[in-house]
């Protein structure tokens, strides 16, 4: 059994192999045998099982999720029934005191509240106890007592423990099932959802509440904020691509904890400006400036804190909802945040986006159809939510969408920036109803000029003062988009073409040399422009115009240039190695879900090397080992070729 011709070394065949005598090759028939029997026995488990393994995961942790929704309500019943009770005890506790009080002497009063006093703390261990009491107890007693059994039905299996004001403090569940995993699962998803239950229950509250009321509760939520604000300023923001000017000396802010649509003709520049304000903008030459906070400096610095939901999808098909939504959350929440509150965050979008029915569903691929348009859309912007940003750009994100659709996705927007999340829009023909729901507005007329920046409640006043009224039955943005495209003129004869040059004599921004022209056709001077409002950075303000322009411009331009994007969000996302794990993950799930086409690939790899086995004389002694490396390398490199994530 020693091979090779000549050979002087004590060196074994393989497992299975032989040799002829005077033969220069082993006969490893039997082993290659083997080895095809073995790998087309695991192509055919890939083949069948593949798909079989992620639904048995997804199904166990559906289960638990179930039942910890089922576990929250409950309590939240339980919970809401106790306060009620509460209430309602308190109110005839009074009234009998009252009556007591009018009726019997002082000493004998105090000592009648100190009973009822002490009634009203067994009222409370009663209901601990659920038990129903003595016999010779008062109305309100025998009324909370019945409330008492009807939180124990509402509630079997969770004990509360009640502190003076009557809020649930802590609750112990069943004991836990078996498993150390999937109690902790079901616990984790308990957590969630009660919390989500009771901002429901808060917002229900909320609906019925008087203006002082919602005031209140305004402070109370500015109060839990905790992400950073992001205020973002433009000043003069000018984008040129060649000669061509796409967006011409545009100058406003966007507000933390509001929503800001940008609307205008088609190649206006919407796009285009989202661009400009996410700081992602290369190939164009800039001027201006972007200032976050107050600040200059680049504004890719935030960019960990900053969503940008871009016109085209950014989904994976053939992932499903949820572990689209996980993959963003894992990259890029804070790496020191615990498992339970990424489970409430993810949770939480879930719920607002309406995405719960098709969360296990693949979201789809041209191939391969998965969830419908609108959905996917929400998926895009759920994406973009689970990372808890500071800025929220968002291009187009109702095109395609149906009104109840675009409201909900509305909603969730709004629901962002109770939060203190800064929301920015791209949209295109919103409803009446829609069109209400933002705060403020951006128009943009043609050649990426500014016509309007300011809140929607005020621009029919703007306009009016330019003589433009809003039709009855017209909804006001169609009108102003209609004028801006030249299909309607405005009654007052003023001209589409001048409206920009109008809103910068508004505000007493300076007027671009090139647009002198408009100016003198409007029969209007040059406004005394405060530069220091108009243009950033310390401009000489001794020199001329002209020149104090080109230096502005010349300084931006070195700016933009030499800002290094240091990170100043203050987020720390996990490194690159844990970023690469989650990547790696997402990548087998892909495959493993289209583990058919690459069983069927993996076949036809595997017949073709047994063809070229059979016909190549194996001379080699390693039977071309580095060749079968490179093909797993090759092999390896085709299946995990997705670009890796980058979110530090
Ligand atoms: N890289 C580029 N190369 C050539 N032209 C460009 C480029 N980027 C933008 N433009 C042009 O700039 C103008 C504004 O484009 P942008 O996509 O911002 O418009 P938009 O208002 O978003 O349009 P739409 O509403 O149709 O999406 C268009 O005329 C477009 O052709």
């Amino acid at each position: 059994h020693y091979c090779k011709l000549g050979s002087t070394r004590e060196e074994k065949c393989v497992i299975k192999g032989s040799c002829k005598e005077n033969e220069e090759n082993e006969n490893i028939i039997i082993l290659g045998a083997c080895l095809v029997g073995i790998i087309g026995v695991s192509l055919l488990v890939v083949y069948n099982c593949s798909g079989q393994f992620l639904t048995i995961r997804e199904r166990r942790k559906a289960r638990s999720r179930e039942n910890a929704i089922q576990l929250a309500r409950q309590q939240l019943r339980a919970h809401q029934g106790w306060k009620a009770a509460k209430q309602i005890a308190r109110k005839h506790v009074t009234g009998v005191q009252d009556h007591l009080s009018r009726t019997f002497s002082r000493r004998r009063s105090f000592r009648q509240q100190t009973d009822l006093e002490n009634s009203s703390h067994r009222v409370q261990e009663a209901r601990l106890m659920g038990s129903t009491g003595p016999n010779e107890r008062s109305d309100s007693i025998v009324f909370s007592a019945q409330n008492t059994s009807e939180i124990s039905e509402a509630m079997p299996s969770v004990v509360m423990d009640i502190s003076n004001d009557g809020e649930v403090v802590a609750t112990n569940d069943k004991p836990a099932p078996k498993g150390k995993h999937r109690s902790t699962q079901t616990q984790i998803f308990k957590y969630a959802y009660g919390e989500i239950e009771l901002e429901k229950a808060r917002q229900e509250e909320n609906k019925n509440m008087s203006f002082t009321g919602v005031l209140a509760k305004v402070k109370e939520l500015q109060k839990e904020m905790t992400r950073p604000l992001l205020k973002v300023e433009f000043k003069n923001l000018t984008l040129s691509l060649g000669k061509r000017k796409l967006l011409r000396s545009v100058t406003g802010e966007l507000q933390p904890g509001r929503v800001t649509a940008v609307m205008g003709p088609s190649g206006a520049g919407k796009t285009t400006f989202l661009n400009a304000v996410a700081g992602k903008v290369t190939g164009y030459q800039v001027t201006g400036s972007v200032l976050v906070n107050g600040a200059h400096g680049s504004i890719r610095s935030y960019k960990k804190i900053i969503g940008f939901v871009p016109q085209d999808d950014v989904v994976h098909g053939n992932l499903t909802v949820e572990e689209n939504l996980w993959f963003s959350a894992n990259c890029r929440l804070p790496a020191r945040m615990s498992h339970r509150d990424r489970v409430l965050i993810v949770e939480r979008v879930i719920e607002s986006l309406d995405l719960q029915g098709v969360r296990n569903s693949v979201v789809g691929t041209v191939e391969k159809r998965g969830i419908s348009g609108g959905q996917r859309k929400r998926v895009n912007v759920g994406i973009e939510m689970v990372m808890e940003p500071s800025l929220l750009i968002l291009d187009e994100p109702t095109s395609g969408l149906d009104s109840s659709s675009s409201q909900l996705l509305l909603k969730a927007l709004r629901h962002e920036a109770l939060e203190g999340v800064n929301i920015c829009a791209v949209v295109h023909q919103p409803s009446y109803t829609l069109y209400n729901m933002f705060d403020d507005l951006i128009l943009l007329a043609k050649g990426g000029l500014i016509v309007y920046n300011g809140p929607i409640k005020t621009i029919e006043d703007y306009f009016s003062t330019l003589g433009i009224h809003v039709p009855d039955r017209v909804n006001p943005p169609d009108h102003y988009i209609d004028i801006l495209e030249g299909i309607v003129k405005p009654e007052s004869g003023i001209k589409a073409k001048h409206l920009p040059v109008h809103w910068m004599l508004y505000n007493g921004y300076e007027v671009p040399s090139d647009m002198k022209d408009d100016l003198k056709a409007m029969g209007e001077q040059s406004p005394d422009v405060d530069i220091n409002r108009s243009m950033s950075g310390s401009t000489p303000h001794c020199l001329p115009a002209g020149v104090s322009n080109a230096f502005a411009q010349e300084r931006n331009r070195l700016e933009h240039r030499l800002s290094k994007p240091g990170d100043l969000s203050s987020r720390r996302t996990p490194g690159i190695l844990k970023q690469y794990k989650f990547f790696l993950g997402r990548v087998t799930k892909q495959r493993l879900r289209e583990g058919r086409l690459l069983g069927v690939d993996f076949l036809i790899l595997g017949l073709a090397g047994i063809c070229l086995g059979t016909i190549a004389k194996l001379s080699d002694p390693t039977f071309g080992m580095p060749g079968y490396i490179y093909t797993i390398i090759a092999v390896c490199k085709f299946n995990y070729s997705d670009t890796p994530p980058c979110y530090t």
